[in-house]
Parts: C-alpha cells; sequence; structure tokens
C-alpha cells in the first residue's frame, strides 16, 4: 500500500527525516550557533577594552616584532585580547563606527542564539537592520559634534562616522546635518521600540493621557484636601462663634428671667464648691435644685424659642431679610424644586463607577417603587491593548500580522434608543393589568438592553408567582406586541421577569465587544464574544470550555451572522499558528468567503478541490479524517504524557518532545457545520456517529465544534447529538416544539429575530443579543490576511484511505513496508497493537509507524480501529505468526 498520509501543511512530519539525518542538521546547527555566540563574545570584549594608545604600538610594530617585543609600558598592548584584540578593535572601532560598533558583535550573539535554538531568522532579519542604523546614525551624530567643536575622536566616531556626518555637514551645512540626524535617531530608536512607528505615537498618546490624568487625580485631591481644610476651619470658626453666641444669649436670657441659666448656676456652684474648701455641704447647699417648678419651665420654653429664632435672625441679617420673610422664601423655594422634579429620576450609569449605576425614583405613596436601569458601556481597548494581550506563537513559522480596527465599521453613536416615555408607559401597562387582578407589586426595575426590556416585578409578600405566571396571556395581550417573554420567577431572585421588546432595537456592532478591555485582555484561548446581554454587558464564552455549541433558529434568524461573529472574533485573537478551521458548508455560499485565509487558517483534505467543503458527499469522510486526527492526537498526547492539548504544546514548545517520533506542534481545530439538517438526510448515520464521537472525546485534544441548523426538529438535532451539546443558542425559531427541541424549554419562540438569542450552558439561560458582523467587513478581514504570506497551503487533515473504511486489502509484497514483518512480531509479541509501541521498538517516525498499524490491519493481524485505546491483536503467539506470515506470501 502506498503512503496515503497527509505530509503537506505540517512541516513538522516526520515522514520527510529520517532519524539521524534530521539528528545531524540539528547538531550542525547547535554547533554553528555555538560558534557564533564565541566569536560574539570576543569581538565584543576587544572592543570593549580598545584603547588608542594600542594603535600607536601597533602603527610602530609589524605584528611578528609585537609577539617577540620585551614588554615594557611603552610597548604594552592594554586589549584585553592581546595583540589580535588590538588589531581586530583597532579596524572596529577605529577605521569603522567607533564604540558603537558594538552592535555588531551584539548582531552576531543574537543570530548565534537563534540558530543554536533552531528558531527562524526571518524575524530578526528587520530589528537588526533598524539596530544597524542605529549604529549608523550615533557614529554619526558623534562624528558631527567632533566637526563641530574640531576635536576629532576616532574611539567615538570611527573613520566611517566622521566621513559620513562631514558628507552631511559639507551638503546641509552644520545645522542641517544636525537636525537630519538627530531626527534620524530618534525614528530609528522608534522603529526599534515597537517595529510600528504607529504603535509608538499611540504608545507615547497613551502614555501622555495618562500622565494627564495623573495629573488631575493630583489636581483634584489637592483641591480636595484644601477644600476640606477650608471647612474644618469654617466649622471650628462657627463653633467657637456659636459658643460666643450662647454665651451671649444665655446673659441676655439670664437678664430677662433675672436668674443665671443652669450651667451658670453649676458652674458657680462649682466656684462655690472651691471656694468653701472643707466646708462643702455648706457648698451643697446652693447646687441647682433636680425638679423645676412650673415658672421655671416656662421661662425655658421661652429660652427655646428665642434660641429658635436666633439662628433664623442670624441668617436674615446676612441677607438683610426678616425671620418671616425668610420662611417664607424657602417655603416657596421648596415647592419650586418639587414641582420642576422629574417625575422618575434616571441617570445613565456611569462607566466610570461599577457596574450597577441604577437611580431609583420613588413614586407616590401606593404605587410600586420604580427603578431604570441602563447598561454602562464597556470600556474600551486600542488595537495596541488587543495587540499585547495576544498569544503570539511560541515558534511561528510565517510572518503573520492580525487584523486591526481598520477592516471593520464604526458602530454609530449610541443614542437613547429607548425612551424613559417609551419605560414608563410599559411598566404603566403592566401595574394597572396586575392591579385590575388584585396583585400588588412592591418595587419594579426596568434594566434597558439592546433589543428588549425587563421589567423585574418584586411582588408583595402575599402574592403567589404562579399567579402573575397565569396572566401572561393577559398581558401579552394588553402589551399588544409579538416576543413578549416571561420568566417566572427570575432564577435566584423572588421576582418575575417580563422581557419587552423595545420599539427600535439597537444593532450591536461587532467593533464594539472586540475592542473592549474585556475582550482584549482575556486570557481566554479561544475567546468569542457573542453580543451583549440585557445588561449592556459583552457576553463572552470561552469555545475550549463550551467545549461545543449546537445553534439552531429559523431562516432568516441570524444563525450565519452569528457564526460570521465566531469566526471574526478569533481571527481577531488567535494566531493561525494556533488554529485551524474546518469549514463545512452544504448550503455553498455562506461560508465561501473564507476561501481566502485557507493558507492561513483552512483546514482540509489533502485531495480536496476546494478548502471549504461544500459537497455532501465528502462531508462524512472529512468528519471521519477529523475523527482520525482526533486519534493521532491522544496517540501523541500518550506519548507525551500529558492530558490535554495545551500541555502537550508546551512540552512542545520547550524542545522536551522529538519531532523524529512525530510529535509536532497541535493547532486548535475549530469544525463549523453551517446547517446540519441537510446532512443529516442525505447521511444520517454517517454523519452523526462521527459528529457525537467528536463531541465525546475531541475537547481534550483542541478540537471543538459549532454546528448550526434552520429545522430544529428531532431527527436533525437527535438524541445522541444533543446529548453531547450541552452548549446551545437558540435563534428564533416557529415553534414551541422546536424551541423545546433546541433548548428544552419554551422561549426561543418568543425572540424577535436578528441575532436576538437565548444561550444555554445547560443551567440557566442567557437573553443576548448577537453582535453584527456585515459581510464586507468579513471580506475585508479575508482580504487581510489572504494577502499575507500564510503557510503555502491549507493545513492537511489525515487522508482517509479508501480501505479504511471498507477494509481493502493488503499490498503486494514488494509494496510492503520493509518493517513490515518485523512491526508484525513487535505487536505479537506485545500482543498490543499500537502505533506509540512500533515507534518506541522500531525507532520510527508517527507516520510510517501508523502505516504499519494500516498494513497489519489489512494482513489480519491486529483488529480495527479503536480510538483511543490500541488495536486487539488478532495472532496469539508468534508460532501462529510466523505461520500466518507464510500464509501471506503464498
Ligand atoms: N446580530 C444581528 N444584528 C442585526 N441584524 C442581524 C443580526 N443577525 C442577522 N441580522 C439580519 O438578519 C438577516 C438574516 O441573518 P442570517 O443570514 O444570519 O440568518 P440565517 O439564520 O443564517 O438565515 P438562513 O438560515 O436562511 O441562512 C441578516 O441579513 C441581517 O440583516
Amino acid at each position: 500500500m502506498a503512503s496515503k498520509r497527509a505530509t503537506n501543511g505540517r512541516k513538522s512530519s516526520p515522514s520527510k527525516s529520517p532519524g539521524k539525518n534530521g539528528a545531524g542538521v540539528k547538531r550542525k546547527k547547535e554547533i554553528l550557533g555555538v560558534l557564533m555566540m564565541s566569536v560574539a563574545l570576543l569581538l565584543g570584549l576587544s572592543i570593549f577594552s580598545y584603547n588608542m594608545a594600542d594603535d600607536s604600538v601597533l602603527q610602530n610594530y609589524s605584528f611578528t616584532e609585537l609577539l617577540n617585543l620585551s614588554q615594557t609600558p611603552a610597548t604594552q598592548i592594554t586589549n584585553w585580547l592581546g595583540p589580535v584584540g588590538a588589531v581586530i578593535s583597532n579596524f572596529l572601532v577605529y577605521s569603522l563606527f567607533g564604540y558603537t560598533t558594538i552592535v555588531l558583535p551584539g548582531l552576531l550573539l543574537k543570530y548565534g542564539w537563534l540558530i543554536f535554538r533552531q528558531q527562524p531568522l526571518a524575524q530578526f532579519h528587520k530589528r537588526a537592520f533598524y539596530l544597524f542604523l542605529v549604529m549608523l546614525t550615533i557614529s554619526a551624530l558623534f562624528g558631527w559634534f567632533n566637526e563641530l567643536t574640531g576635536t576629532p575622536s576616532h574611539a567615538f566616531a570611527g573613520v566611517l562616522g566622521i566621513n559620513f556626518s562631514g558628507f552631511l555637514i559639507a551638503l546641509t551645512a552644520n545645522w542641517g546635518s544636525g537636525i537630519i540626524l538627530f531626527t534620524a535617531l530618534i525614528a530609528v530608536l522608534l522603529l526599534i521600540l515597537d517595529g510600528d512607528i504607529q504603535v509608538t505615537i499611540d504608545r507615547m498618546r497613551q502614555a501622555g493621557e495618562r500622565l494627564r490624568h495623573r495629573l488631575a487625580d493630583w489636581k483634584a485631591a489637592r483641591a480636595e484636601a484644601a477644600a476640606a481644610r477650608k471647612a474644618a476651619k469654617a466649622e471650628a470658626e462657627a463653633e467657637a462663634e456659636e459658643e460666643y453666641e450662647e454665651d451671649d444669649f444665655e446673659t441676655e436670657a439670664e437678664e430677662l428671667s433675672g436668674s443665671p441659666s443652669p450651667e451658670k448656676k453649676h458652674g458657680a456652684a462649682e466656684n462655690a464648691n472651691r471656694n468653701n474648701g472643707a466646708t462643702g455641704r455648706a457648698g451643697s447647699e446652693t447646687q441647682w435644685p433636680t425638679f423645676k417648678d412650673e415658672d421655671e419651665l416656662a421661662r425655658e420654653g421661652e429660652h427655646e424659642s428665642l434660641s429658635g429664632e436666633q439662628d433664623e435672625w442670624f441668617d436674615s441679617a446676612e441677607t438683610g431679610e426678616t425671620p418671616e420673610q425668610r420662611r417664607r422664601r424657602i417655603a416657596e423655594e421648596e415647592r419650586q424644586e418639587l414641582i420642576s422634579r422629574p417625575p422618575r429620576a434616571i441617570i445613565e450609569k456611569d462607566p466610570q463607577h461599577g457596574k450597577e449605576g441604577k437611580v431609583s425614583a420613588a413614586g407616590d405613596q401606593d404605587e410600586a417603587e420604580f427603578t431604570i436601569i441602563r447598561g454602562a458601556e464597556e470600556e474600551k481597548a486600542s488595537d495596541h491593548e488587543l495587540r499585547k494581550a495576544r498569544e503570539e506563537a511560541s515558534r511561528p513559522r510565517i510572518r503573520y500580522r492580525y487584523p486591526d480596527h481598520s477592516l471593520l465599521d464604526d458602530a454609530p453613536p449610541r443614542n437613547m434608543q429607548v425612551t424613559d416615555e417609551e419605560v414608563n408607559q410599559n411598566k404603566q401597562i403592566i401595574t394597572e393589568k396586575l392591579q385590575l387582578h388584585g396583585i400588588s407589586i412592591l418595587k419594579i426595575e426596568a434594566i434597558i438592553g439592546p433589543t428588549v426590556t425587563l421589567y423585574e416585578l418584586y411582588p408583595a409578600p402575599d402574592v403567589k408567582i404562579s399567579k402573575i405566571e397565569s396572566y401572561a396571556n393577559d398581558l401579552k395581550m394588553a402589551m399588544a406586541t409579538h416576543g413578549l417573554r416571561i420568566i417566572a420567577p427570575i432564577p435566584g431572585k423572588s421576582a418575575v421577569g417580563i422581557e419587552v421588546p423595545n420599539r427600535n432595537r439597537e444593532t450591536v456592532h461587532i467593533k464594539d465587544l472586540i475592542y473592549t478591555k474585556k475582550f482584549s485582555e482575556t486570557k481566554m484561548t479561544l475567546p468569542v464574544a457573542f453580543g451583549k446581554t440585557i445588561e449592556n454587558e459583552v457576553f463572552m464564552l470561552d469555545l475550549t470550555k463550551l467545549p461545543h455549541l449546537l445553534m439552531a433558529g429559523a431562516t432568516g434568524s441570524g444563525k450565519s451572522v452569528g457564526i460570521n461573529t465566531i469566526i471574526t472574533c478569533l481571527l481577531f485573537k488567535v494566531h493561525p499558528e494556533n488554529l485551524k478551521f474546518v469549514l463545512i458548508d452544504p448550503k455553498k455560499i455562506e461560508l465561501a468567503l473564507y476561501r481566502n485565509i485557507q493558507n492561513h487558517y483552512l483546514a482540509t483534505l489533502p485531495d480536496a478541490d476546494e478548502p471549504i467543503i461544500t459537497d455532501t458527499s465528502q462531508v462524512q469522510l472529512v468528519l471521519n479524517s477529523v475523527c482520525k486526527e482526533m486519534d493521532e492526537r491522544y496517540e501523541l498526547l500518550k506519548m507525551a504524557i500529558v492530558r490535554d492539548i495545551k500541555a502537550y504544546n508546551q512540552k512542545f514548545a520547550d524542545g522536551a518532545l522529538e519531532e523524529d517520533l512525530g510529535h509536532r506542534h497541535l493547532p486548535y481545530i475549530v469544525v463549523v457545520i453551517d446547517e446540519l439538517a441537510d446532512l443529516m438526510i442525505t447521511a444520517g448515520k454517517g454523519i452523526e456517529e462521527p459528529i457525537a464521537r467528536l463531541a465525546q472525546l475531541a475537547r481534550a485534544v483542541g478540537i471543538h465544534l459549532v454546528v448550526a441548523t434552520q429545522r430544529p426538529s428531532v431527527n436533525v438535532i437527535t438524541g445522541t447529538i444533543k446529548a453531547n451539546f450541552p452548549s446551545r443558542i437558540a435563534y428564533r425559531v416557529a415553534s414551541k416544539v422546536d424551541s423545546r427541541t433546541i433548548l428544552d424549554t419554551m422561549g426561543a419562540d418568543q425572540l424577535v429575530g436578528k441575532g436576538d438569542m437565548l444561550y444555554t450552558g445547560g443551567a440557566g439561560m442567557v437573553r443576548v443579543q448577537n453582535a453584527f458582523v456585515a459581510t464586507e467587513e468579513v471580506e475585508r478581514i479575508n482580504a487581510f490576511i489572504g494577502a499575507q504570506q500564510g503557510f503555502g497551503g491549507p493545513f492537511f487533515l489525515p487522508r482517509m484511505d479508501d480501505d479504511e473504511d471498507n477494509g481493502g486489502g493488503l499490498p503486494e509484497k514488494s509494496e510492503r513496508d520493509e518493517l513490515f514483518e518485523d512491526a508484525a512480531r513487535v505487536v505479537v509479541m506485545h500482543q498490543q497493537g499500537s502505533v506509540s509501541l512500533l515507534q518506541r521498538r522500531l525507532k520510527l517516525g508517527y507516520n510510517r509507524a501508523g502505516r504499519l498499524i494500516d498494513q497489519l490491519y489489512a494482513a489480519g493481524i491486529v483488529g480495527p480501529y479503536q480510538g483511543s485505546t490500541a488495536r486487539d491483536v488478532l495472532i496469539p503467539d508468534e508460532v501462529t505468526l510466523e505461520q500466518h506470515l507464510q500464509d501471506l506470501d503464498s
């Protein structure tokens, strides 16, 4: 049987590099790397210890003389590397660019390191070039200074630096050349910092912004502290004044009543006590009596009323009005305030201050307390922040630029789509209807989302929630709107939720999700920002955690846009080295746009005509091939003794796994099926089985499924499929039955379409407005990626041999692998039909061992494929095997 396994697209495939040869090249590279680093170190040392005095010694003596010269101070070479070092540094420092020539050994060191670590060199070329320019401009600047001051110093500028600056000065005079050199230096340094001058400008702007904010914060804090000090001082003064006034008033009151105030009397008594000394008893006789007679009480009343008027009198003295006038003025002000206050104070949530920005306004005494909540906008992020948080490929084989914000359309400014009037009206209808049935509601909270507004009703303690639910239809009629959904009770709350579609819906644009801090800073492996929740929060999930997704919705409900949202999010966040899509599109047009990125992100069968699978007859083959990829990955994980793809890739990146044994970097694979119904009808079990197998097992090896259908009926979403897809999205469906098929409950039939969706991850449900990504945006992103270098072809899934499906025959003896019989003996001896066993025992690569197992299967020596467990061995012992092999040949 000829080799049919695919190797294209898997650059690390071992089949092309027989063990020793591969190891030889690797060793040679390591030796070359070490050599380069040592030379760099020597050059660096000679430059570092360069001494101009050595130059004159070199000029006076020939090199052989130097070696035999007696070492007097006048003839002594001070370079750390002796005469050789002096000659080298004389050339590098004096004749070239002065001390800045140190850049050259630096570059040599870096290249040596890259070669030693077997990493691609191309990535470093640009930076090396910039560093070279830095060296040139700095040495020319030294030359320029030297020319200006007339004291040439070759140690700093070198002959070339001085000549270059001299040439520039001759062309543009002193100032012109100075400006040119300084500008060139700044530009090159900026380029080195970020490799992209725009990024540097962004970064500087952000730094400026941060500085400005800090300054403003500091100023505000200072002003606040000053105000607090002032207020404290004013308070202290006011207190002192009050005490003084009280004293004055008490004197006045005393004069009026003809007797001292209690405190004064008490003070007097104390004084008397102190004065009387030992004659305490006499003192005690003068103490204030405990009980007061009626006259005294009357006088105290007078005192209080005087004291109340006293404040007014002081205020009125300031404003120049009588106490009566002042009282009237205050009453009028309060009345005006009441009249002009809006019935419901509504403030939009302030993004600076957390998620809850609600303001409640109390209604009339007998009305329920009413609060309107508008979700705050998520904090925005820039391209730069998105770039910073991306996990780059550990050993990228291609140069790649991620798509940026210019490829996405700006969302129009967010104006208030839902007015307070609309919310108040709806609330009025709901409360009136419930009041008619004698249901009293204590509190209502209206949370305004992009598509619907959720009214959370908190009924009085004696009202049963089921009672409200029973009036659901009444409410629907009263609201006269389609898409009203009642949640009774809201999980975790003693409230009933009523979702009412907004008159004007808000489109959630994908740019508003991707360029948020939440998305850009996420540490999720395959993050997907689906859309926004009712609270205006970005609804984001990690595809690796789902781990597979089932999407259903009637035609036109937004499934294809939903799939584009998923793919777009991943394209903005994950490097093509780490992610591949298998796109299955029986509708033939929905996913065609992604053809452009086939060399970057698509995975397909090696001999497929099209990178996107549209032919239903091919789908089964592709899914089986993905299953085979899954099994191969399990073998690799087993060999590497790791549990999941993340640990495996890490181990591979650390160089702990031999490529010669078939180990390779494993990208995540996302299989997208846009329309399952057609496939299930044409292929039934043939499709259901691989889907179910992948859904059950593929998570750990980084394969995830996204399956969509517009026909959520039980013969499409079968029990087997449903059981293996706990994460499901329902867009608007035609009937309650369809809703139950996808969500196990009603609700999806009440959605309003155009991306309005319900997500369930097994427990609970979230209503989300799916983000909108226009076809033009998808086109732009694909064109941008497609124009880049790429991998030279799609990632190839393992080829499915025809005979693998139909149990085809064993190739002729001459066509069999020469190790066929050895392999047979190994598996029979160990009674274990596994690829990794052959790899270990026969020192083979993965592909060859895999082919051998296929041939052993065709020869009836091992049993069929059993997923992650080894194949059964059908021959019990070696004697029987020898007989079997003879029979095969005859
Ligand atoms: N998230 C969304 N925001 C705004 N409009 C949307 C959204 N999703 C879909 N739409 C609108 O609905 C239309 C139909 O969407 P889409 O093509 O995704 O539906 P579908 O469910 O894939 O339909 P079909 O199954 O027939 O292909 C889109 O052209 C768009 O105008």
